[in-house]
């Protein structure tokens, strides 16, 4: 459903973010990209749904060019994101800003948020529902914890009835028991929706627990790209043995896990 061809990003700075890019996506995939930070990883995502423009190469979605700039919207549409900080207006409602996932459809928007039709607002309570908030739908986002609020970027992306999710480190603001939760609920997603999932992530025992596939990238480049049961220790040594070794992280993530759980 996804394929990049050669892709090369250079910002503005001079920073050569993505070099030569390959890669494939197939429907149904949960794939997660990890590397350090500076790797290219938000890049990417954001590459491919648009939100930054590619130097060379090629992103085709659905057989889309993201290219094509004027297809843009749609190609918004068919794409979720789900960001670290989550992207929700804090001072509406969970409802209204799940509503917010269907402005791509209502262009005009005559949506000022309450005026959307009935359909539209018992849909985005079915997305509500799927992430287990429907108690809350009424309630100003800012009243959430991170990780329902975390639970609202998710009902958001499927209030668009997206083919693809892109999700750029979802649990980075999130604890570890939180994080647990949100990860499950992407997995649920996935596996239950066959929504296909590409991921950015820091925990690299949660891209092992969760990922079907692991993409490693290193300095722009993609340094391996595996199904998660075949990746060794030389591969991830290959994308973080300049900084912190892969224990030193993951013994990280496993302390703070044990203080919360304590
Ligand atoms: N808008 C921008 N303008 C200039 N340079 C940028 C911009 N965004 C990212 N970069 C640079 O591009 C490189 C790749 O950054 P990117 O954010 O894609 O990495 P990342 O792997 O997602 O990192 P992190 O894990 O910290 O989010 C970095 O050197 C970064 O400083």
């Amino acid at each position: 459903m996804l394929h990049a061809k050669g892709v090369n990003k250079t910002y503005k700075n001079k920073v050569q973010a993505l070099k030569n890019i390959d890669l494939d996506l197939c429907k149904g995939e949960f794939a997660v990209l990890l590397g350090l930070s500076g790797a290219g990883k938000s890049t990417l995502l954001r590459c491919i749904n648009g939100l930054v423009p590619i130097d060379s190469g090629d992103i085709i979605f659905e057989n889309q060019s993201v290219l094509e700039r004027n297809k843009l919207t749609r190609l918004r549409k068919d794409i979720g994101m789900i960001f670290q900080q989550f992207n929700i207006i804090k001072r509406l409602s969970v409802l209204e800003n799940v509503l917010c996932g269907r402005l791509a459809y209502n262009s005009s928007i005559p949506s000022s948020l309450r005026l959307f039709p009935k359909e539209e607002v018992e849909w985005a309570l079915t997305c509500i529902e799927k992430v287990g908030l429907e108690d809350k739908a009424l309630t100003r986002s800012d009243q959430l914890s991170g990780g329902q609020q975390q639970r609202v970027g998710i009902a958001r992306a499927l209030a668009q009835k997206p083919k693809l999710i892109l999700a750029d480190e979802p649990v980075a603001s999130l604890d570890p028991y939180s994080s647990e939760e949100i990860m499950e609920l992407l997995h649920k997603i996935n596996a239950l929706e066959n929504i296909t999932l590409l991921m950015s992530l820091h925990q690299v025992d949660l891209a092992k627990k969760y990922g079907k596939r692991i993409i490693g990238l290193k300095g722009g480049h993609i340094v391996f790209d595996q199904l998660t049961p075949e990746v060794t220790r030389d591969d991830l040594k290959l994308i973080y043995s300049e900084n912190h070794s892969h224990e030193e992280r993951e013994g990280a993530y496993d302390n703070a896990h044990r203080q919360k759980t304590q």
